[in-house]
């Protein structure tokens, strides 16, 4: 499986427009990738909270439609990172907004949306301006080059997320071979986003892609340091701390005969 994450780099001075054109290029430039990832809230800037209403916008908006043409134009999954969701009409009692990904097949259809569970802030930005999720996604991602019916499943989840080992625990119960985890996670606390990565790998023996932001916007500066782990724990690429594309490949096959050589999951007691 051939993946491409886009590690982008912004500040405070680009228009979501113009930001949203150059993500595009991105992501046209990753053709021959089975699955290309963005990093979370993008196009609303991570921690710039005092924007997030104005630039929300529902799941078939401007950005998800230029996403959308992007992946069927490259023909590639595309992991579109996550947008500041306004539900039409808003369904919920809370602020109608909420953090969510997009996924878009080859063909360019939203395949799976999800709404991060775990809101990062402790009373200011995510509790305070948005709703939670209640759902867990894990998705069947097509791999061109282990032929045309092969596919591999893919669990969902949102940066802070990953603090969180029972939600691992649950998509890897629902079938999760690989974990893709956009993020904005910040400079200072970027080591803990690198041990948290392996260790979801380790424990859960999955395959776990993040996708971090870089640049400062709003004040906070980002960590990049982007990787991929294997279901092993091997770190089998890492970013740098600038704008950078990641491009790694590697066998899903690996994963199941890693978990029949050492079947640590089967001895499981608490569930
Ligand atoms: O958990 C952390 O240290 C960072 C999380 C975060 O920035 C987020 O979820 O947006």
């Amino acid at each position: 499986m051939k993946v491409a994450l886009i590690q982008l780099a912004y500040g405070d001075d680009e228009s979501v427009a113009d930001r949203t054109a150059r993500v595009v290029d991105l992501v046209l430039a990753q053709e021959g990738h089975d699955l290309v990832v963005l990093p979370e809230l993008w196009p609303a800037g991570g921690f710039d909270y005092r924007a997030w209403d104005e630039r929300a916008e529902p799941v078939d908006g401007p950005v998800a439609r230029a996403l959308a043409a992007a992946a069927r134009e490259a023909r590639v999954t595309l992991h579109g990172g996550s947008i500041v969701e306004r539900a039409t009409p808003t369904d919920g009692d809370g602020h109608g907004l909420w953090n969510t990904s997009l996924v878009f097949s080859p063909a360019g259809e939203l395949v799976a949306t999800y709404r991060k569970i775990h809101r990062f802030g402790f009373g200011e930005g995510e509790p305070k301006l948005m709703d939670p999720g209640a759902d867990l996604v894990v998705i069947d991602v097509p791999v061109a080059s282990a032929g045309p019916r092969a596919s591999v499943a893919v669990g969902l989840s949102t940066c802070y997320d990953l603090r969180f080992p029972e939600l691992y625990r649950a998509l890897l119960d629902r079938g999760a071979e690989v974990f893709v985890i956009p993020a904005a996670w910040p400079a200072k606390r970027v080591a803990h986003w690198t041990l948290l990565g392996q260790a979801r790998a380790v424990e859960d023996q999955c395959v776990v892609i993040q996708c971090n932001t870089a640049g400062t916007h709003a004040g906070h500066e980002m960590g990049g340091r982007s990787q991929v782990v294997d279901a092993q724990g091997v770190v089998l690429a890492t970013a740098g701390h600038h704008e950078e594309v990641l491009s790694v490949e590697f066998d899903p096959a690996e994963t199941h005969a890693w978990r029949g050589a050492f079947p640590v999951l089967a001895d499981r007691r608490l569930r």
